[in-house]
């Protein structure tokens, strides 16, 4: 029996967190086509009879700008030292760049077995595949070279064959039908955050956050509310859209992911806005709403920087 902790790192956008719920086999990082997306660091854990694969995603390393850039940075350099090995995603679609030597030159110091794992092999032919599993090689003394997709799910199965040998012989670590630590409120925050993020300008990943402030069972169903925070006034008008119109989506396209996350169905969504622009959202939310089921909550906000969400999960 192994097990063990393992890793993805690499330059945001490298598909790492795509790569993740790929071998897990059920959506548990969130992922976006926005670079830096990834903030919490998640556990996904992958079963098999004589191995433990325990996963751990990290924010893409960058050049940080901001403080909360410094602190992300951070937590990737922690999640480093304390795995057993470590997949360095290097997207096949681009050219090995000053960032991937960086870090690579950084993961030479570390006690981990280092994989390069070049990532999106989907996007190129052959050539340039081969091409870019020379480049990568040349980057460092890696362990081992693995090209994937986690989209076709070309050598998902074989990474995984590779990462668990690096494996240190272990009991298991987590009981057999555990599939993440993550609490469910903060697995439902992060999909209603994935939800927000779809077609918002680069800049605006780290501004929004999202905070589930209760689940609350009413019989078979979960009645989910959940707070948006954007970081500044001007922010606000990206995230409510044209009369509400963002924030009704991504209320529906929360609810619709917690559905498949949990494969249970669903009954209700619903948005409500700002105490200064509430009223505008609530008026266009219920002349767009030709579906009966979708609910309204009415609440005086502290600040004119959240938006509640509500929306129901149930069979
Ligand atoms: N075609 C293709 N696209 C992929 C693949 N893997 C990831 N992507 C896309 O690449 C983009 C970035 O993927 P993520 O998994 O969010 O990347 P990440 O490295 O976790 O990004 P950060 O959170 O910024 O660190 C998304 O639009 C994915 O759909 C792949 O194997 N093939």
């Amino acid at each position: 029996m192994r097990a063990g902790f393992a890793c993805f790192v690499g330059r945001p956008n490298a598909g790492k967190s795509t790569l993740m719920n790929s071998i897990v086999g059920q959506k548990i990082a969130i992922t976006s086509s926005k670079p830096q997306t990834t903030r919490h660091v998640i556990r996904g854990v992958l079963h098999r009879e004589d191995s433990q694969l325990v996963l751990v995603d990290t924010p893409g390393l960058h050049r940080p700008r901001t403080l909360l850039g410094e602190r992300l940075n951070d937590l990737v350099r922690q999640t480093w030292s304390e795995v057993d090995v470590i997949g360095l995603c290097i997207p096949a679609d681009e050219e090995v760049g000053r960032g991937d030597r960086f870090i690579t030159g950084e993961l030479a110091e570390l006690k981990a077995t280092v994989l390069a794992v070049v990532t999106k092999a989907d996007l190129v032919d052959k050539k340039r595949l081969a091409e870019q599993l020379v480049a990568v090689s040349q980057l460092a003394d890696f362990a081992e070279v693995v090209p994937v997709s986690a989209v076709s799910g070309y050598q998902v199965e074989t990474l995984v064959d590779v990462m668990t040998k690096y494996l240190p012989e272990s009991p298991q670590l987590y009981p057999d039908d555990m599939l993440t630590d993550e609490p469910e409120q903060v697995m439902v925050a992060e999909l209603v955050r994935e939800a927000a993020l779809e077609g918002v300008r680069d800049e605006l990943p780290h501004s929004i956050a999202v905070v589930v402030e209760e689940m609350l069972r009413e019989g078979g169903l979960t009645k989910i509310y959940a707070d948006v925070y954007v970081e500044r006034t001007s922010q606000k008008a990206i995230v409510i859209g044209a009369r509400g119109s963002r924030l009704k989506e991504v209320g529906t396209r929360a609810r619709a992911r917690s559905r498949r996350c949990w494969a249970r169905g669903s009954t209700s969504t619903c948005t409500s806005g700002s105490r200064k622009t509430g009223s505008a959202i609530r008026n266009s939310c219920a002349s767009s709403a030709s579906d009966a089921l979708v609910r309204f909550v009415t609440r005086t906000f502290p600040s004119g920087r959240v938006y509640r969400l509500m929306f129901r999960v149930g069979p």
